[in-house]
């Protein structure tokens, strides 16, 4: 085949690939989507330019999205510089006064930030905010063993709907304030189920470091109902980290979210894949 041809044949099936867009962006036109950016998932720059762009993409073509990150690895890079030891009891950092004081400082100024700017380095209009803004979080403590970690208990998500009217993007990070002003860490995953089923949206996107929920093969499950998560937790064979992801995933469709999907943040256009293709990606479960 000529050069030429070759290149036509490249444009054509870029067409064509947009063109079978269609109903899914008819489908999306006005929704909204929570997207939980987990600390892994950001790696590199590359996975951060990527996601940003995803996100403004989705944006351009009328979904409302919310990005919720986490940010675990680079809040244990601080503790270690500051020579404060960290543990983790049941997927939670036990946080202290000084702890509670360095994870405000790395989500809300470090990686609240850098977010912020490659949305913004891509075109967007994203504004960086933590759950104590507006009142967005309000939290009670969780476990008087783990210290300031809390659970959220009062959602008020007006800011960000004034935000989507805007055509801004709300990039949050996930702290909440307490009742008598204290500072929560709240886990990534537990904040972006709160404020999903807080607007009730029409996604919950869990980014995460593999491809889906594994059954008892190790093979990715495509679809998932309740029980069968209640199944496969039982038998151990959804463990460790995925633990926290199923049962938010759970709660936020208790609280009105349409769909979670817990897929892997490192593919390429993980997001897009997801709800612009046939294919979609990662392991969904449903309402109902
Ligand atoms: N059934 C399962 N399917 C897939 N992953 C599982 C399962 N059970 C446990 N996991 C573990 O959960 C991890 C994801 O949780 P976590 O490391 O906390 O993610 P993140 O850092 O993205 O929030 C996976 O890397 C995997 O090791
Ligand atoms: C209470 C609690 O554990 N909070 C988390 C908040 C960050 C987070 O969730 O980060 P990832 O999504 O990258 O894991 C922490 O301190 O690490």
């Amino acid at each position: 085949m000529k050069k030429q041809d070759a290149m036509n044949k490249d444009w054509i099936a870029t067409a064509r690939t947009l063109s079978q867009a269609l109903p899914f962006l008819q489908r999306y036109d006005g929704a909204t989507v929570v997207i939980k950016f987990g600390g892994h998932a950001m790696g590199s720059d590359e996975a951060m330019d990527s996601f940003a762009r995803d996100v403004v993409l989705m944006q351009q073509v009328g979904v409302n999205p919310v990005v919720v990150h986490g940010g675990g690895p680079m809040i244990n890079e601080m503790l270690s510089k500051l020579d404060i030891q960290s543990e983790f009891v049941g997927g939670k950092r036990v946080t202290d006064a000084a702890t509670v004081e360095v994870v405000e400082m790395v989500l809300s100024g470090r990686v609240n930030k850098r977010i912020v700017q490659a949305i913004n380095a891509q075109g967007g209009r994203a504004v960086g905010l933590s759950g104590k803004d507006a009142n967005l979080m309000i939290c009670e403590q969780t476990d008087a063993k783990l210290g300031f970690v809390g659970t959220p208990v009062e959602m008020n998500p007006a800011v960000l709907k004034t935000l989507f009217e805007a055509d801004m993007i709300p990039v949050i990070a996930p702290l909440g304030m307490g009742r008598t002003g204290e500072t929560y860490n709240v886990n990534g995953d537990t904040a972006a189920g709160a404020i999903a089923g807080a607007l009730k949206a029409d996604r919950l996107l869990l980014l995460t470091d593999v491809a889906g929920v594994k059954d008892a093969s190790g093979e990715v499950v495509t679809e998932l109902t309740a029980a069968h998560v209640h199944e496969l937790t039982e038998l151990g064979i959804i463990a460790g980290g995925m633990i926290p992801k199923t049962e938010t995933a759970l709660a936020a469709l208790q609280a009105g979210v349409r769909a979670a999907v817990i897929l892997d943040g490192r593919a390429p256009n993980a997001c897009l894949l997801e709800l612009f293709t046939e294919h979609g990606a990662g392991t969904i479960i449903r309402q109902g």
